[in-house]
């Protein structure tokens, strides 16, 4: 079972933001896309999610074509959680977890249903705000909420749009150990878009880096993150340092700031 993407390129109007775009996503496996700000990370998961269309190109799953496959059925499959939240319906937070059980549920929702709810809430630690509306909550709980919305989802594969964007370190750590979890030991699939180069670096089987709408390179994180790579994409210089809690990629501040800093005005 693969989701398969093929020479997709999207555009906005007249301006291509993507080009070219091909890879595969076996079961099993965390696929995360590393880029600087409007590298076309969030364009490329919404057109998988099917929110944009894209101008050429394809996507299948599991061989068959995505146009060709029902909203519904395509609902089983592929679950999306978005990077903003700003169009919030005046439902309580439990009410926005069974919403994800909606591809699944024939008649009416049943006891394996609200298990399901049950189990993604505890999991993203909001079952005591399962009353409160979603309006009530900060960033980071409204953000939790929405992924336990996809976890109750049960997709094949996972589309996170930078899922801990809002977070703090204690529930980033907690929802890329579960994305892992969900890929090892489900057999299911994430894309997942990352700011933090250290999630990738430490959760990744293999990564996307995409610039200006390309793919630059792709492989494992070895393959990928490489310094020369970084520092291209991001013209940041930076470096990996292996501490005994693991390896992990950092801006090298003073050459950053040395190259960024603004010449000395002269003060008559
Ligand atoms: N609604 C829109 N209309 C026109 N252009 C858009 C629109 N949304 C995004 N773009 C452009 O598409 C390009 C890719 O944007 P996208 O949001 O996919 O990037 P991104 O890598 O997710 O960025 P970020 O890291 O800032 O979230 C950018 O140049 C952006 O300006």
């Amino acid at each position: 079972m693969t989701l398969v993407v093929e020479k997709l390129s999207v555009h906005y109007g007249s301006i291509r933001v993507l080009s070219d775009i091909s890879f595969s996503l076996p079961l099993g496996e965390v696929l995360c896309i590393i880029g600087p700000n409007g590298s076309g990370k969030s364009t490329l998961i919404k057109t998988i999610a099917g929110i944009m269309e894209p101008k050429y190109g394809n996507l299948s799953l599991e061989g068959q074509n995505l146009d060709s496959i029902s909203r519904n059925e395509i609902a089983k499959k592929i679950g999306y959680v978005p990077q903003d939240f700003q169009y919030l319906t005046s439902s309580t937070v439990l009410e926005a977890v069974i919403l994800g059980r909606r591809p699944h549920v024939q008649w009416s929702l049943t006891q394996h249903d609200l298990a399901k709810v049950d189990t993604a809430m505890e999991m993203l630690h909001i079952t005591s705000m399962a009353e409160k509306m979603l309006t009530e909550l900060s960033g980071g709980e409204r953000q939790r909420v929405f992924i336990a919305r996809a976890i109750a989802q049960e997709p094949d594969y996972f589309l996170f749009d930078e899922p801990t964007s809002a977070l703090d370190i204690k529930h980033q750590i907690d929802v890329f150990q579960m994305i892992k979890r969900i890929a090892d030991s489900q057999s299911r699939s994430v894309l997942v878009a990352v700011h933090d180069l250290n999630f990738a670096y430490h959760y990744a089987d293999r990564v996307i880096l995409l610039d200006k709408g390309e793919i630059v390179s792709m492989g494992t994180v070895e393959e990928v993150m490489t310094e020369e790579n970084i520092i291209s994409v991001y013209g940041i210089p930076m470096q990996f340092v292996t501490t005994d809690a693991g390896r992990y990629v950092l801006p090298d501040w003073k050459k950053a700031e040395d190259r960024t800093s603004p010449k000395p005005i002269n003060v008559i």
